[in-house]
């Protein structure tokens, strides 16, 4: 059985963080752990109240889990301060996991901000250059690359810009952009496109926070990362097709362990 460990915030309402991770682990049949650096209160609505976890029981999370089970890839979403950043990049220069994905989490869905302002240097100067992978979405990716991003040509740039921030490979999700969906990825020599079709719906809680676990169960499970992203891919667009009504906002994309079929 291969393992994967979410770094990540918690959202109460089940959409997002390390409970869209943990769902994601498991519908692609790879056990999941969590070491959780903040509770957040939220619903498909809104972000109510943040209480951020001290880092000595952040780091006595990964370290627990690590020291015992260790894992066979980190998944890495919301770490709100410097403080827990250094943290963070401290276990991973100890334990020197074999895949981390980092997903950049900027702002939630409803516009609220769940890194705090002084955290961008730390993060990538810290942060960004441990990651097999850093998955920004267009406005994460326009602050990481200090540029505007209207249109695929310019996420061609902000990759080469994203790039040199240290990272093994870049991809930024194209979701925020007018048209398809279309997820462009660069690891410093070539890059590759990942097209998608637009599913029209509001139910697209948690779509990068299942993305980026999608991609780091299945490097746990021993695929090259190019297979990696392309079955993610499909994972997150079936997800959307398949997503939930339920609360008064963005709803959250359904894990649906059928889906174990469609990826593997
Ligand atoms: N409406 C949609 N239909 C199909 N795929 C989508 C849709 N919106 C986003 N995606 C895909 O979902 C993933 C998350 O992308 P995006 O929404 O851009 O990032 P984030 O959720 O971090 O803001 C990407 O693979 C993106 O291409
Ligand atoms: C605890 C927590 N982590 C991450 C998020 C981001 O989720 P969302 O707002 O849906 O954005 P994407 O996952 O789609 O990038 C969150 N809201 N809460």
């Amino acid at each position: 059985m291969k393992t994967a460990l979410t770094i990540a915030g918690s959202d109460s309402g089940g959409g997002a963080g390390i409970q869209a991770d943990i769902k994601t682990f498991s519908a692609l049949g790879v056990f999941g752990m969590s070491a959780i650096t903040a509770i957040t209160s939220q619903n498909t609505v809104e972000v109510r109240s943040v209480q951020l976890i001290d880092v000595n029981i952040i780091n006595d999370q990964v370290a627990a889990v690590l020291e015992d089970i260790g894992a066979d890839a980190v998944k890495i979403g919301m770490l709100a301060t410097p403080d827990i950043i250094q943290t963070v990049a401290q276990c991973l220069k100890k334990y020197k996991p074999k895949h981390i994905v980092l997903d950049p989490v900027m702002i939630s869905k409803g516009g609220h901000r769940l890194l705090e302002e002084d955290t961008m240097q730390e993060l990538k100067s810290t942060l960004i250059p441990l990651a097999s992978l850093v998955t920004p979405n267009i406005p994460e990716a326009e602050v990481l690359a200090n540029m505007p991003i209207h249109n695929e040509p310019d996420m061609y740039e902000a990759c080469r810009v994203i790039k040199k921030l240290g990272a093994q490979a870049v991809l930024i999700k194209g979701g925020h952009l007018q048209g398809n969906p279309n997820d462009l990825y660069y690891e410093g020599q070539t890059f590759q496109l990942f097209r998608g079709e637009r599913i029209e719906t509001k139910n697209v809680h948690g779509t990068g926070c299942t993305l980026s676990a999608a991609i780091a169960a299945l490097l746990a499970k021993g695929k090259e990362m190019p297979t990696a992203i392309d079955e993610a891919k499909d994972y997150i667009t079936n997800a959307i097709a398949n997503s939930l009504n339920i609360g008064q906002g963005y709803g959250p994309t359904h894990h649906f362990y059928h889906l174990y079929e469609c990826v593997t």
